[in-house]
């Protein structure tokens, strides 16, 4: 066999290093740093990435968490099957694919997580109401949106759950890249990252 392509133990995979379908939207390197670490696993935790979309997400902690179970929610079937070639391309074999829209087909999902990432969804505020029924005690919430309203919505769901330590957290990233002659900074899309805990 061979070696599996990303064999450090840190994360913050190279995003030429995944495969990818045109127009499917993709968590940069620097963000999903960001997010894996508000997410603050434990080696066996359960994962549920809702908004799966190139599948960045569950393969980084699927390699982190060697012992956890990482279950990718996708409604889209090609980008669930494009999740499967990145988990095949990187060696993970702890991810289940779950093709569904949410909140609806997490209903089918036996198993109640300790961890949560929304990451797609107009329906923020019902995946999120949906999600801390099932979400264990001490477990964690993790949010994202690039948007005023999402962020609204998202922070309104979070009083209203009485959700615990609630932080957000506004990613601002720059590149260098070449353009011509000439090498200039360019920003990675700024995200919010909202967390809050069950307790
Ligand atoms: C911003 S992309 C996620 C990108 C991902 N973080 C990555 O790095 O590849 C959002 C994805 O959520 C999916 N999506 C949107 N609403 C959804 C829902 N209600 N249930 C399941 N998937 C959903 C979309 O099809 C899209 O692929």
């Amino acid at each position: 066999m061979s070696e599996p392509i990303w064999s450090y133990v840190t994360p913050g995979i190279p995003d030429e290093l995944f495969d990818r379908l045109p127009g499917i939207p993709m968590s940069k390197c620097e963000t999903r740093l960001l997010i894996i670490g508000q997410l603050r696993l434990k080696v066996d935790s359960v994962l549920w990435d809702i908004g799966a979309g190139t599948g960045t997400i569950p393969i980084e902690t699927g390699l982190l968490c060697p012992k956890g179970k990482i279950v990718a929610i996708e409604r889209d079937e090609d980008v669930a099957g494009l999740i499967a070639k990145n988990c095949q391309k990187f060696a993970v074999n702890n991810v289940e694919i779950k093709i569904g829209s949410a909140p609806e087909c997490l209903t089918s999902l036996t198993t109640n997580p300790d961890r949560i990432c929304i990451e797609g969804g107009r329906s923020v505020s019902e995946i999120l109401e949906y999600c801390w029924d099932r979400l264990q005690i001490d477990g964690r919430v993790i949010a994202t949106t690039n948007s005023l309203e999402g962020l609204y919505a998202i922070s309104e769901s979070f009083a209203k759950l009485q959700a615990r330590n609630v932080e957000v957290v506004q990613s601002s990233v720059n590149r260098l890249e070449t353009r011509g002659n000439r090498q200039v900074f360019a920003a990675v899309s700024p995200m919010f990252i909202i967390s809050g805990e069950k307790l």
